[in-house]
This record gives C-alpha cells, sequence and structure tokens, in this order.
C-alpha cells in the first residue's frame, strides 16, 4: 500500500483548488475522480456553465440542437483545462477510478481500466459532491421518460411536453430555458407556494412573469404515479384543490434537491458520521469524526454552492498555512442567485424574515421600470428591494428581481461585509447607462412599510 500525504476523493470546486495549493508548496498529492467525463467537477460538466450557457442560448433564440453542440464544447475545453491544471504539477496525480474508504485513513480505487489501487493518506479530503434526489413516485424508477438535469442538457431532441417535478432552483432555471427553447412546461411542487421563503410581493411577481412566458404550475401537488400510454408518460397528480390531474410528457425532468454522494465511500469501514440525510457531519473547521479527514463542498450538507465549495477550500487553506482562524460559522453573508428572467438574486434579511425576527427596517424599493438601463436591456419586469438597519444604516439584506441582479447583488453583499452604510451606495459615481446606478435613486428615500 502506497503512502501519501495528501489524498482529494473528488475533482469538485473546493478540492481541485486545493490540490493546486497543496502541490504549489511542494506537497505530494493524489486526485482520485470517479469519471475522466467529470475532470473539474459538477459545476463545469454538468451544472452551473453548461446550465447557464444554455439558459442565455435559449434566451438569443439559438436552437436547442447547436445550443446543446455549443455547450458540449465548452464542457469539453473546460474539462481539458482542469485536468492539465492539475495533471501538469509533478506533486499531482489523477486517478480514475471510484474511491472508497477501508479503514480512517486507507481508501481503495477501483480505477476505470479495471484495477484496484490501494492507499494510505495522511490527510484526506473528500469532495465528492451531491447527486439528484429520487422522489419515491409509483412507476419512476427506470422509467425511460423520466432525466435529471444532467440527461436534460444532454437531449438530441427538444421535448415538446416537458414536466418538472420539483420548483426549486433547478425547476425555475430549466422551466424557463425549456420553454424558451419551444418546449411546453408544467412544474410540480409539493409545497402550497413556489419560492416560499422570498417575500409575497416578489414571488408572486415571478409567477406572474413566469406564467406570463408559457409555464403551468401544480402547487401542492402529490403525485399519484407514473405510466405510460403510448410515446408519452402520464403522471397523476392531485393538487392543493384536492383535484385529480392527469398530464401527458415526452419528458420528466427531476429537480426534487441534491443528495450528498457518501453512498459510494462506504464511510461504515470508518468512522466518519454522517447526519441523517447521508451528509458528512463537520465541524466548525470542516474536520470529519476522524482527525486528518476533511469534506469539502456539498457532500457536507447544507447550501450547494460552487461558491461555498471554494469557500470551504479557504477555511482548509487557512489551517493548514494560515493562522487557522477561518470558520464555516463566519460565513454569514452569501449572497444567491436564481438564473430567471430577470434574475432573482438574494443576499441577507427578506422583509418576511425581519418581520418574524422583530428586527426593526426601513425599506428601499423600486420598481425596474424605473431603471433606464432595463429598458435599454428591453426587459423592464422586476422589483429591487433592500432593508436597512435604522439604528446604524447598515444594509440588512436586498432581494434583487431585475436584469443583471446576479452581478450586482455581489455590490451589496460587499457592502454588507465591510459594514458600508448605506448612504455610499446611494452617493457613489456609477457608470452609465447600468442597473448598478439605481442605487442612487433606490436609496433616495424609504418607502412606507
Ligand atoms: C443543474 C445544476 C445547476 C447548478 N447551478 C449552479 C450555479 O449556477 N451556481 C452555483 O454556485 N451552484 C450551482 N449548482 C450547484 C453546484 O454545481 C454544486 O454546489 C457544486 O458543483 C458542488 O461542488 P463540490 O465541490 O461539492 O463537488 P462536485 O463538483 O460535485 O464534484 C464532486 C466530484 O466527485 C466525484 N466523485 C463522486 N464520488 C466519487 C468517488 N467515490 N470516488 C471518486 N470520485 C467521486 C464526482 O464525479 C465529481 O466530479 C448547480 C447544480 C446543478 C445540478
Ligand atoms: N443558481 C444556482 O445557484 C443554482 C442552480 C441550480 C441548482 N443549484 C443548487 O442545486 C441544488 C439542487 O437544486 P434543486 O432545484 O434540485 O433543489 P431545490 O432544493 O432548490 O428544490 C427542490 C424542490 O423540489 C420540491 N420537491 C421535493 N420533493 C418533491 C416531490 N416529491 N414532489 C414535488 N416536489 C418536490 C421542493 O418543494 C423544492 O421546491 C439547489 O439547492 C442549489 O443549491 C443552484
Amino acid at each position: 500500500m502506497k503512502t501519501i500525504k495528501n489524498i482529494i476523493i473528488g475533482f469538485g470546486k473546493g478540492g481541485k483548488t486545493l490540490a493546486k495549493f497543496l502541490a504549489q508548496r511542494g506537497e505530494q498529492v493524489l486526485m482520485v475522480e470517479k469519471s475522466n467525463q467529470m475532470y473539474g467537477g459538477a459545476c463545469i460538466n454538468i451544472a452551473c456553465l453548461p446550465s447557464k450557457r444554455l439558459i442565455i442560448e435559449a434566451a438569443h433564440n439559438t436552437s436547442f440542437e447547436d445550443a446543446i453542440d455549443g455547450k458540449n464544447v465548452m464542457t469539453a475545453q473546460l474539462r481539458k483545462k482542469n485536468y492539465e491544471m492539475l495533471a501538469s504539477e509533478d506533486n499531482i496525480t489523477v486517478v480514475d477510478g471510484v474511491a472508497h474508504f477501508t479503514s480512517n485513513h486507507t481508501i481503495e480505487v477501483q480505477t476505470t481500466s479495471g484495477s484496484t489501487l490501494d492507499y494510505k493518506g495522511e490527510r484526506i479530503f473528500i469532495n465528492t459532491g451531491a447527486k439528484p434526489q429520487i422522489p419515491d413516485i409509483t412507476g419512476l424508477k427506470n422509467n425511460p421518460f423520466v432525466i435529471t438535469s444532467t440527461e436534460a442538457m444532454n437531449q438530441s431532441k427538444l421535448p415538446r411536453e416537458l414536466v418538472i417535478i420539483g420548483g426549486g432552483y433547478i425547476g425555475l432555471e430549466f422551466a424557463n430555458m425549456f420553454t424558451n427553447f419551444g418546449s411546453h412546461v408544467t412544474i410540480l411542487d409539493r409545497h402550497e407556494k413556489i419560492l416560499p421563503n422570498e417575500d409575497d410581493d416578489i414571488a408572486e411577481m415571478i409567477i406572474q412573469n413566469l406564467t406570463d412566458n408559457g409555464i403551468k404550475f401544480e402547487v401542492g401537488a402529490n403525485i399519484k404515479q407514473i405510466s405510460r400510454q403510448d410515446e408519452q408518460a402520464v403522471i397523476t397528480l392531485t393538487n392543493n384543490n384536492q383535484h385529480e390531474t392527469t398530464l401527458f410528457a415526452d419528458k420528466i425532468l427531476i429537480a426534487t434537491g441534491r443528495q450528498p454522494e457518501t453512498a459510494s465511500l462506504d464511510l461504515q469501514n470508518a468512522d466518519i458520521k454522517v447526519d441523517n440525510h447521508g451528509a458528512i457531519i463537520v465541524d466548525d473547521h470542516l474536520h470529519t469524526s476522524v482527525p486528518n479527514v476533511w469534506a469539502i463542498g456539498d457532500v457536507k450538507g447544507g447550501s450547494q454552492f460552487t461558491y461555498i465549495s471554494l469557500d470551504d477550500f479557504r477555511i482548509i487553506k487557512d489551517e493548514l498555512a494560515g493562522n487557522g482562524t477561518r470558520h464555516v460559522s463566519d460565513r454569514s453573508i452569501v449572497p444567491t442567485s436564481v438564473f430567471i428572467e430577470p434574475p432573482l438574486a438574494q443576499v441577507g434579511l427578506t422583509e418576511k424574515e425581519a418581520q418574524k425576527q422583530g428586527q426593526d427596517y426601513l425599506l428601499f424599493k423600486m420598481s425596474a421600470a424605473a431603471i433606464p438601463k432595463a429598458k435599454v436591456l428591453k426587459d423592464t419586469r422586476g422589483m429591487l428591494k433592500v432593508l436597512v438597519d435604522p439604528a446604524t444604516n447598515l444594509i440588512l439584506g436586498a432581494t434583487l428581481y431585475v436584469q443583471e441582479a446576479q452581478e450586482i447583488i455581489n455590490m451589496i453583499a460587499l457592502a454588507m461585509r465591510a459594514k458600508i452604510p448605506y448612504q455610499v451606495l446611494r452617493d457613489q459615481i456609477y457608470t452609465h447607462p447600468t442597473i448598478s446606478e439605481a442605487f442612487n435613486d433606490l436609496f433616495k428615500e424609504p418607502v412606507k412599510k
């Protein structure tokens, strides 16, 4: 058995960044990745980048087939670049295979070429990501009409009738994208409301815009079964009015959340503890319950974003090469974006949350229609809402539903983190015409609550 200083299982965002960092410090690294189609991890191959590329192509009226071809060219380039980024380092060995634990510090790798390799790691970093959570619905398992987000982005033909189960991030982004490509899309969600955590005014506006774009919603959906009739799937459900409804679909996209990828790791052979959802339990420094074994990214549960996996790397880097003062719990200001049209971006408190917490706030609110750049972009839909603490003038949270919200939310997050009073954003000189210059007007006067 070969002993390696650092073993990283999974080529995800945090893991690959850590591999490069450790190698450049002169340390030996073994990167184990189960598929040569996944070098660089989910984000570049099957998640963020291909989906955002297709979303943009759909909005630009590119044909579905051309969009898929272009996306495949892009992901192949990114995969190659990511592989070379690690493989070009003398200290890094990339092994293609599935790793699983045989004890606390030993792993076995079933390589894609059919051999078995055994390693002992002085340090082991688990970065195996997450996989789609498949709900237990009669007729769903092994159904040829059922696809995940990965397969949805690799269809050879645009599905005419698409039913999406789940109205969260993937459900909404893919619904908007497939509608723009020309599919008829229906979203089914078991919750009574889509976007249940957003303020009602924002959620209602989004649902209205998506509905106007042609998307149908069935909320409070209890899916009874999926069957087949000729060349279509038949979905039987009851909705929140308890009406039984039957839908026909060429494809059913499952977007009901993603569960940590721990099943392949045989953690029962080690003392690495997982929670009820199979997520690896970590402390504030991302240590698992076994010394010198860390978990990075989606596999440890919690927020599933590429930038969280990257920030996990920063915490580990700080422990291994800094002063160890960086913690998971420091991460209180984390912006998010849902890439619908216009995009929805959020950071900190919503109005609903502020009220629940009894937090006093000034409310700054404006319609996207008042922004000249929105007119230039020919999309004046949306609204900007920012909450400010009247005692300190600091921003408590923002919900931006407007073109380019995914960019300008980072400015708000920065102001929150650096404790910059809202007046600085109000009085800032912005380039013109931009969406960010809306802050000049937005922060002029708080509105009545
Ligand atoms: C369709 C979609 C769109 C998304 N869009 C966004 C977005 O716009 N922005 C955003 O921030 N996030 C987005 N996400 C979430 C984001 O993709 C994930 O949070 C992120 O990729 C997680 O990275 P990670 O470092 O945890 O691991 P991953 O990137 O998931 O990498 C894990 C790697 O481990 C490998 N692996 C698994 N098990 C083993 C094993 N036993 N042995 C060896 N290798 C193994 C896998 O093949 C994989 O390459 C999206 C997700 C999806 C599905
Ligand atoms: N823009 C982004 O940053 C982005 C984009 C895509 C995905 N992601 C990440 O990937 C994760 C997974 O995305 P997702 O959309 O699969 O999960 P999600 O948690 O965002 O949404 C899942 C939805 O499925 C519904 N649901 C669950 N079980 C159901 C059932 N049996 N029947 C009907 N509805 C059901 C839930 O009510 C929920 O609305 C997200 O949480 C997010 O972290 C991020």
